[in-house]
């Protein structure tokens, strides 16, 4: 059971005055399937890049089953990371840039491939550069869930994918993983469209941590409270507030926490929060101080 754990990590780049990341504690665990989330410039992709060793943190460090990760072959095998970069040749055919891949990963899925190429009618014959951006993804998406690796991270994975195009990603995601469980780590801004597939949700703004959960206690805790003002105000007012809306005198607050061991006063009706909802929330600093 592999692990990937970052500890006190800290990334400011050069000329930049700012920290980037900010005292990252944080640890991917065998088989899960993690979600990151957080606005755009959060530090995502500069996460991502520290893990696969594309860049090296300021203090701090990534280890996989306790060796950094930095300058080591053994385990930088084990990860594969997709991210927007081309480094495909980019006069090859995709035929030629699957052999390619082939030839690099003993154990990689050509059955697998074969399969994703005719569900996402992709032409293997076409140059990479000719490619739509839809389809340079699709080529990428593939290989990530063909490669032997045990660690797959994906940014923006379904960036310019048409909705069915999506749908055949996620499935075939779910698909893969229930037959071959391995971890994988994915950021994106469409929230709603992969959080019944995640098991752990990392929320990142500011460059610090601000939600690192399995999505079930998340679930388990995130309420929304609508009703009259003062009826909900009271009743909510020893929970962490995340988001407040108001119309009139009625108004919904959103909360983090366990509910009062009290009835919920008649008039006041209490639901559970998505998953995209909360992240909007944790994301609006505004909303969050507003009550
Ligand atoms: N090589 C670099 N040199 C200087 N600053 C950088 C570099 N790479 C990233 N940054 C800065 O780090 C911050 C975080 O960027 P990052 O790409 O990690 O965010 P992100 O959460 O992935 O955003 P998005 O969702 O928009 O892709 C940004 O302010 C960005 O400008």
């Amino acid at each position: 059971m592999s692990k990937i754990e970052i500890k006190n990590l800290n990334k400011n780049f050069k000329f930049g005055k700012d920290k980037i990341l900010k005292d990252i504690n944080l640890s991917f665990d065998s088989n899960k399937i993690y979600g990151l989330f957080g606005e755009n410039g959060a530090g995502k992709s500069t996460l991502m890049n520290l893990i696969a060793d594309y860049t090296f943190p300021t203090d701090g460090q990534v280890t996989l089953d306790n060796e950094n990760v930095h300058d080591n072959d053994k385990a930088l095998s084990k990860i594969y990371y997709m991210n927007q970069n081309n480094m495909y040749p980019k006069n090859e055919k995709v035929k030629k840039i699957f052999e390619l891949t082939k030839s690099i990963y003993k154990d990689y899925d050509v059955q697998l491939q074969d399969k994703l190429v005719k569900k996402f009618q992709l032409n293997i014959k076409t140059r990479f550069n000719k490619l739509s951006t839809g389809y340079k993804s699709i080529v990428k998406i593939i290989i990530a869930l063909c490669v032997p690796c045990e660690f797959i991270i994906l940014d923006e994975p379904t960036l310019g994918l048409d909705a069915r195009n999506r749908d055949i990603f996620y499935r075939e995601l779910i698909e893969s993983y229930s037959e071959e469980p391995r971890t994988f780590i994915i950021s994106t801004h469409i929230i709603e469209e992969i959080d019944k597939l995640v098991s752990n949700v990392v929320m990142i703004a500011d460059g610090k941590v601000v939600l690192n959960d399995t999505s079930d206690n998340i679930r388990a805790k995130a309420y929304s409270v609508n009703g009259p003002m003062d009826l909900v105000s009271d009743y909510t007012k020893d929970l962490s507030v995340i988001g407040k809306e108001s119309l009139g005198q009625y108004v919904t607050i959103d909360v983090m926490g366990s509910l009062p061991n009290k009835k919920v006063p008649s008039g006041v009706k209490v639901t559970k929060i998505e998953l995209q909802k909360l992240i909007v929330n944790l994301m609006n600093k505004d909303g969050a101080n507003d009550n």
